[in-house]
């Protein structure tokens, strides 16, 4: 691969599905989908599910698919909800948009609302109405992150459709593809590496790895280097950290720390999800081995909220950080 290759395109762009079947992991949903583009009709849709996993990817394949290459962009539309001056300018783009007719033979236009649960009830309400006034020639379709967020009136006029975070085999699958296309060579520790960092996104599992790529273009990919380029600590040396708190031995765990925070360059927030993690992750085994209670993890898992909270409040992380591991140290109080 040529080295231009990697500084001039963004991955996700170039890999970002154009047809429903491209859409990787979501086979049930895009199944239920073909069968509207089938018929080239649809009624307005609701997208929900976490980032990076195909919502807005099967939005646009909907519009290509059913307007074809040459019409889809004069009758399909994305706007944010979030990033717009509230709802009238949502409501003037939409209008403005839905008030010219179909373009070719197409008898709707879409309208795609990304991250439609940011806006306020007051301004779901409105969303409502506009959907309704120009339901004879628009299609909306909603992405959201929750739709517990999104007002039941709108609900109940979409088809809900959930997105599911990616599975593991679905997102190595993907690299596969894109390693093979780049001519890239990634060690089996670097996929596992990838696909951890992911958590079932591929918006970052492809973000990484074009990082990774940026800085070792010409070799083969490593763990080592994941983690690295995304600022994310080894998981062993993180349950490492762990282990070694919860065992009583506070200063060596206090160097450990130093080390991913000054000599690694990680950001308290990430340290303390990662710590999060490897709680929530840790096999009967390991619980056993560190003489964890039920009532002990409950006691780790509050503090790491209250300490996560205090770093989003500005708190100094190395403070935090140190506070959490002597947490971490003090005797089991059973
Ligand atoms: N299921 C998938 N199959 C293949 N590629 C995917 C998939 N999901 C995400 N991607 C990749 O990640 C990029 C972002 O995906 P997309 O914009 O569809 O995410 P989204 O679910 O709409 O997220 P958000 O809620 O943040 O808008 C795509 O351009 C594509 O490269």
């Amino acid at each position: 691969m040529e080295d231009s290759t990697i500084k001039e395109e963004i991955w996700i762009e170039k890999y970002r599905p154009v047809r429903l079947d491209q859409v990787a992991g979501q086979e049930e949903t895009i199944e239920r989908l073909k069968s509207y583009v089938a018929t080239k009709n649809l009624p307005h849709l609701l997208f929900s599910g976490p980032p990076g996993v195909g919502k807005t990817a099967s939005a646009v394949s909907i519009a290509r698919e059913i307007f074809g290459e040459d019409l889809w962009r004069e009758n399909f539309t994305e706007l944010n909800a979030s990033d717009e001056r509230g709802i009238d300018v949502v409501r003037t783009k939409i209008k403005n948009f839905a008030k010219t007719a179909p373009m070719g033979r197409a008898e709707f236009k879409i309208i795609f609302l990304d991250e439609a649960d940011a806006l306020t009830s007051d301004a779901q309400s409105a969303l409502r109405r506009t959907m309704e006034r120009f339901s004879n020639n628009c299609r909306f379709i909603l992405s959201c992150n929750y739709s517990s967020r999104i007002i039941e009136p709108i609900q109940s006029r979409c088809a809900v459709f959930r997105f599911r975070r990616l599975s593991d085999e679905a997102i190595r699958k993907r690299l596969e593809y894109i390693a093979k296309d780049q001519v890239l060579s990634i060690t089996e520790d670097g996929y596992e590496a990838l696909i951890y960092i992911s958590q079932g996104d591929m918006r970052k599992a492809v973000n990484s790895l074009q990082a990774a790529a940026f800085v070792e273009p010409n070799k083969s990919i490593s763990r080592e280097t994941i983690y690295r380029t995304t600022a994310t600590a080894n998981p062993e040396d993180i349950r490492h950290l762990i282990e070694t708190a919860l065992r009583g031995n506070f200063r060596a765990a206090r160097k450990e720390l130093n080390r991913l925070l000054y000599e690694e360059g990680l950001s308290g927030e990430d340290i303390v999800g990662q710590i999060y993690r490897a709680i929530s992750e840790m096999d009967n085994r390991m619980i056993l081995d560190l003489g964890l209670s039920e009532k002990r993890i409950v006691e780790l898992v509050d503090i790491i909220g209250e300490i996560d909270f205090r770093l989003t409040e500005g708190a100094t992380e190395k403070i935090q950080l140190e506070a959490l591991l002597a947490h971490f140290a003090l005797s089991n109080p059973d």
